[in-house]
């Protein structure tokens, strides 16, 4: 089966060829990594390159910032999210404002309170149906269970079963703290179909950026530590290198 597999394309340069292709069609990855590893860019990367360069609509929960500053920050890239917005090829739902301020009253997609899930998943259906999204990004799913960790099994099943089911790839950003092994809580970690770990470590006297992917559902892939640099047009993943921690 996995060779026969459709693969969803990253739209990070080096990403596809450590997965051997690509992330199998309705994977759900979680992507876990300490702070300023890189995870929310990585996530608008594959959502941004998704509708430019595969024609694939996406659709973003925002759990940690403001709509507003998501936008500003991709356009830092170059990836003017609005004019998707317009085109209907991309969308955003504010999970972060609960609704309040006069900028949110401007947003599309409000979810008043993200720690009612019927009305999280409604939201996301809604969003989802009406742009045809073949793409889903979550950052961070970690705010959806933070107070609740007995739920965050159930919550990320729940999300998957919505997000696969109507035929959508997923990413899952996952907050760990510096030095954490591990990628957000077992539950979590057997729950989803991939895991791709962001680091941050001290090298000779310089932070150096990697990646590692842990587990990915349905294919084969590498698993060495490989480096990364955040630049002015996004994340670059090195595929023919390797980083040594030790
Ligand atoms: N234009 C840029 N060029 C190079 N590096 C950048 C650029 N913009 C941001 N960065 C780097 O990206 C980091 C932030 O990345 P990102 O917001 O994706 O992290 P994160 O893993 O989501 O962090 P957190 O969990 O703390 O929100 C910054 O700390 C900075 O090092």
């Amino acid at each position: 089966m996995g060779e026969n597999m459709r693969r969803v394309k990253t739209g990070i340069p080096g990403m596809d060829e450590i997965l051997h292709g690509g992330i199998p069609e309705r994977n759900v990855v979680l992507l876990s990594g300490g702070p300023g590893t890189g995870k929310s860019i990585f996530c608008q990367q594959f959502l941004y390159k998704g509708v430019v360069e595969y024609n694939e609509p996406s659709v973003l929960i925002a759990l940690e910032e403001h709509p507003v500053q998501i936008r500003e920050n991709m356009k830092q890239f170059g990836w003017d999210v609005r004019k998707l917005e317009e085109e209907g090829k991309f969308a955003i739902i504010d999970a972060f404002t609960y609704g309040i301020g006069s900028a949110a009253k401007r947003e599309k997609y409000v979810v008043n309170d993200p720690n009612d899930e019927r009305e999280l998943i409604d939201v996301l259906k809604t969003a989802i149906n009406d742009i045809g999204a073949k793409r889903v990004g979550i950052d961070s799913v970690t705010t959806l269970y933070i107070t609740k960790p007995m739920l965050a099994r159930r919550t990320v099943f729940l999300l998957k079963r919505v997000i696969s089911g109507l035929g959508c790839t997923a990413i899952f950003t996952s907050q760990i703290s510096v030095g954490e092994r591990g990628f957000g809580g077992p539950g979590v970690e057997h729950a989803v179909d991939g895991i791709i770990r962001l680091d941050l470590d001290e090298v000779n006297g310089e932070l150096k950026r990697s990646l590692i992917v842990w587990k990915m559902r349905g294919t084969s892939h590498s698993l060495k530590r490989h480096p990364f640099d955040i630049t002015d047009e996004g994340i670059i993943v090195y595929a023919d290198k390797v980083l040594k921690l030790r």
